[in-house]
């Protein structure tokens, strides 16, 4: 496995090790492979002071270190008691934290084929959807990347292992607590399915195989209609061509991909409901991302916590960034902002608009208010305070999805330039 994740001598390997049977024998294992494939090794605890045997454990995982030779990184954390997912997974959270600060290239944990089988079961039960039910893979890319060498060793044959071997461990009493739905399913479940389905175990890590299959396919599918619908933002009507379920699988892939929390699948079929009930501008949220339209376009964006963009000043560049987006700002004769005004101006940059902003959009006619403005291009409520302002030694010159104001805007056969808004 080692060979298959491509490890090479003086990459750096450290060991999440709580201790326990498993992580013990990891450690030994990689101790003892060091010289064949000359990586480093180091081991990391997570001391979570919720158990009275933590400080026991801690010094326990550090002598082990120190008879292997093998550097030891102690975490103390605190977990919050009240967290909403429950004690335990506030416990995994911190733990996943603070490895993730270990300065490797790969983390090991002690996961094996019993884990993953209790992971699976874990997670249907929740309702999982194919990306859940693909549980834990046994090389994950990253940085660090996550490797787990014992994902297909049972739990017995480990325990067997490390007592052939003289190897020593602790025993977290909270394996043994009922109340953790996990441990229900360890002590309860599994072993009256094995007396039913003896190969119940390596048939569920299996199954997790399919589904991890099917999810990376699925992920393949949602990469082609990401770029048949032309990338984001999104056309609108070519998304809405494709079926329900492609929607919602192109929705969930590129929410996952902004690193945002996904939705629950009922959010996400009123959202594609939506979509095609209505062409009016949209602004749906999902998870921890939103879903917007507005004309033939669609995005998604991380919800925003309503703060205003912050300034950008312009220096010459040919682009800024704003927001999740860019404003370009193209080269064109006879269009745009005349680049004199540009240059003799002494302050130019991005804004999001301000109280009493005015803007006169042709010569001749009065000047209109940012409100107006916007009522008149029926530009959504909520798409207004993000749009870019172009404040020129004070005035607007321009507003993204509004246009250049008159007096900015450059004579026939002038230089100028055309900020161009893209999300
Ligand atoms: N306190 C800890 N410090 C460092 N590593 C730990 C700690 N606890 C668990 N691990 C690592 O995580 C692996 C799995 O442990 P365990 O089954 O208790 O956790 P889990 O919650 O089921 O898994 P995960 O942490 O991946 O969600 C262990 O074999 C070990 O590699």
């Amino acid at each position: 496995m080692l060979a298959a994740a491509a490890v090479a001598s003086r990459q750096r390997l450290c060991v999440a090790f709580s201790g326990g049977a498993d992580s013990t024998t990891l450690l030994h294992l990689l101790a003892r492979l060091r010289p064949r494939f000359g990586f480093d090794l180091c081991a990391a605890h997570v001391h979570h002071a919720l158990s009275p045997n933590a400080d026991a454990w801690l010094d326990f995982c550090a002598r082990q270190c120190a008879a292997l030779g093998v550097t030891f990184q102690p975490f103390r954390e605190q977990v919050a008691r009240h967290h909403p997912a429950g004690l335990e997974a506030a416990a995994r959270d911190v733990r996943h934290a603070a490895l993730a600060r270990v300065a490797c290239d790969w983390l090991v944990f002690g996961h094996h084929q019993d884990d993953q089988a209790e992971t699976l079961l874990f997670r249907l039960l929740r309702g999982a959807g194919v990306r859940g039910a693909a549980a834990m893979a046994a090389i994950e890319p990253g940085s660090p990347g996550r490797l787990r060498p014992l994902l297909g060793v049972r739990r017995a044959d480990i325990r067997a292992f490390a007592q052939a071997a003289s190897l020593e461990w602790i025993e977290d009493e909270s394996n043994a607590d009922p109340r953790h739905a996990r441990n229900f399913l360890r002590h309860h479940v599994f072993p009256l399915l094995g007396e039913a389905f003896p190969g119940a175990v390596p048939a569920l890590a299996r199954a997790s195989g399919h589904f991890r299959e099917a999810d990376g396919l699925l992920g393949d599918l949602a990469a082609l209609d990401y770029a048949a619908c032309g990338g984001s933002p999104w056309l609108r009507d070519r998304l809405l061509m494709l079926s329900d379920e492609r929607v919602r699988n192109l929705l969930r892939w590129r929410i996952r991909q902004m690193g945002c929390e996904a939705p629950a699948r009922a959010r996400l079929v009123e959202a594609v409901r939506q979509l095609r009930a209505t062409h009016a501008p949209l602004y749906l949220p999902l998870g921890t991302a939103a879903c917007c339209t507005y004309r033939d376009r669609l995005w998604l964006e991380p919800q925003r916590d309503g703060a205003p963009e912050q300034p950008v000043p312009w220096r010459q560049e040919p682009a800024l960034c704003w927001g999740a987006g860019v404003v370009r700002f193209e080269p064109v004769t006879g269009a745009g902002i005349g680049r004199g005004a540009l240059q003799r101006a002494v302050d130019v940059a991005l804004v999001p608009r301000w109280p009493g902003l005015m803007l006169r959009q042709d010569s001749g006619r009065p000047r209109r208010s940012f409100k107006n403005l916007c009522q008149e291009a029926g530009i959504p409520a909520w798409l207004r305070p993000r749009l870019p302002v172009l404040r020129v030694d004070g005035e607007a010159a321009w507003i993204g999805e509004i246009g250049v104001a008159a007096e900015f805007r450059c004579g026939q056969g002038e230089a100028g330039l055309l900020p161009v808004w893209q999300r």
